[in-house]
């Protein structure tokens, strides 16, 4: 007897251990994955990225599908290039992706991503970003600074006669960005900053800061590997230029509480008189205001001013289209030598070539949401904290959505569409879409519209002509996450004589 119940029990134990792994097989599914390229140890696809990510991922992505899942280092990272999918992220799962990936710039720039741009998605956040709107960026707002970018354009076309006069070239890129971190200075800051007057170079600390956030650091990825970011300088050079730049905004902010101005003037004036009243849930201090400085500095500035220059690119590749355009500001700006806003919001042409540069040169061609749940997409299984990379650029270039000559600049396509690029269609996104929408829509399509049609009535312009003979501006985009001009545009304006 008890033999048998020796033997019974062993056999129950054998059964057991043997059996205990083919049912676990058959509890636990596999999570289902989107197709992946292959990929070296420790680094992933990291050292596939190359200069232009969103070129590199949507070739990627024509051999792999609209929906791959990359690894850089141990982090798993889903590209997506397709419409349908960037539908269910932004709008039916919006939510569940509302917060974006950390890296180390953000650590370093924006205390951890506290900010607008970066912080997590929650009432703080929320509040944050309705400081920005309400004071800064909503339309009444928008149009209140009216004033403010007919005197900046007006500088700028000073300096644009007396090239023209001189017959000498200018360098339109930095002309461009001086125009928008002028505009930004004076409506954050209440003055101009630039070093041409002697000042602190913002500009330029503005533009190093924003190149960090383009970059990919080993650390990010591979902890293991974060050594390689340290030894390079790359960190100490980070915290120099984040000290310079908070230590500026710190002595702006002081600059204002001393003044104490009873009606505010500028948006920092308008911080301060929220921040004294503590009745409000949301209460912010002074490096909370300091980063939405930053925002504001980080976000509005190289973004309208790459629109500018590659709208100005592709009109000069195109003189029918710079023509076209001609015309039409002359047919509804008559009456005086600049044009005005009231003008600018006739010109339904102006509104497809400001369109046109914003579907093939997207300022910010990549967006990225980090889930912060478990999401099935197309039948797929994304955990949470997958980083998602959404490209934008391969989705306002696909053929199927454009057409065959989708790759080529032709303002005409936006004629009697209603395709628009606010957010509600997720085929064309160069603002993004969803809670994380850009808030600056309205303020930069404004400026844009003016600068562009000042630009384009004022002036007819020629290429320095290259070491080739080339007489067309050429396309090449700088490394990094932003798509800007990889060369500044150099040109030679020349009074357009009209009527
Ligand atoms: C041509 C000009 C601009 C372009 C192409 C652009 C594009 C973008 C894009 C693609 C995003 C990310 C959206 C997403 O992830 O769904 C964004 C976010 C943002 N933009 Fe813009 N932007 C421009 C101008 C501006 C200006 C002038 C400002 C303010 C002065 C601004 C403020 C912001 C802010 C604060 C965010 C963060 C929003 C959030 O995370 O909730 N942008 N922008």
């Amino acid at each position: 007897m008890e033999m048998i119940l020796i033997s019974l029990c062993l056999t129950t134990l054998l059964a057991f251990l043997f059996l205990k792994p083919l049912l676990k097989r058959i509890t636990t599914t596999k999570p289902k994955l989107p197709p992946s390229p292959w990929r070296l140890p420790v680094i992933g696809n990291l050292h596939q990225l190359g200069p232009n990510p969103h070129r590199y991922l949507h070739s990627l992505s024509l051999r792999y599908g609209p929906l791959m899942l990359l690894h850089f280092g141990r982090v798993p990272v889903l590209v997506v290039s397709c419409p349908d999918v960037t539908n269910d992220i932004m709008k039916t799962h919006d939510l569940k992706f509302a917060n974006r990936p950390k890296s180390k710039a953000i650590n370093i720039f924006m205390e951890g991503g506290r900010d607008i741009i970066f912080g997590p998605y929650g009432e703080d956040w929320k509040s944050m970003k309705s400081l920005g709107v309400v004071h800064l960026l909503n339309n009444k707002m928008v149009r209140s600074f009216e004033n403010l970018r007919e005197e900046e354009i007006k500088v700028m076309t000073e300096k644009l006669e007396e090239a023209s006069s001189s017959s000498s070239s200018v360098n339109l890129s930095k002309l461009l960005m001086t125009l928008t971190n002028d505009i930004i200075c004076r409506i954050t800051l209440g003055r101009k900053y630039n070093v041409e007057e002697g000042g602190i170079d913002i500009k330029n600390l503005v533009m190093t800061s924003s190149e960090f956030f383009g970059k990919f650091f080993f650390g990010d990825f591979i902890p293991s590997l974060a050594w390689i970011d340290w030894i390079s300088g790359i960190d100490d050079k980070m915290k120099d230029i984040n000290n310079k730049l908070d230590c500026f905004l710190d002595s702006m902010v002081q600059e204002h509480v001393d003044a104490d101005h009873k009606e505010p003037s500028d948006f920092i004036d308008m911080l301060l008189l929220i921040q004294k009243d503590k009745t409000k849930r949301f209460q912010f201090d002074r490096s909370d205001l300091i980063l939405i400085l930053k925002d504001m500095f980080f976000s509005g500035t190289a973004t309208t001013a790459s629109q500018l220059e590659w709208t100005m690119t592709e009109l000069m590749r195109h003189p029918e289209c710079m023509k076209k355009l001609q015309d039409e500001i002359n047919s509804f700006s008559t009456h005086n030598l600049n044009v005005t806003e009231k003008e600018v919001e006739k010109m339904n042409y102006l509104h497809c070539v400001i369109k046109e540069g914003l579907r093939l040169h997207p300022s910010g061609p990549l967006l990225f949401r980090l889930p912060s749940q478990n999401v099935q997409l197309k039948g797929y299984d994304i955990s949470a904290g997958t980083h998602v990379i959404i490209n934008a650029w391969a989705l306002q270039r696909n053929p199927a959505i454009w057409g065959l000559d989708a790759n080529e600049y032709r303002p005409e396509r936006h004629f009697g569409t209603n395709l628009d690029f606010n957010g509600t269609d997720s085929k064309f996104v160069p603002f993004g879409a969803g809670r994380r929408l850009c808030p600056g829509i309205g303020f930069s399509l404004v400026l844009s519209k003016l600068a562009l049609a000042n630009l384009v009535k004022r002036f007819n312009w020629r290429l320095k002509v290259g070491p080739v003979g080339d007489d067309k501006p050429d396309l090449a985009e700088a490394s990094g996450i932003d798509v800007c001009r990889k060369f500044p545009l150099i040109v030679f304006p020349s009074i357009a004589h009209t009527h």
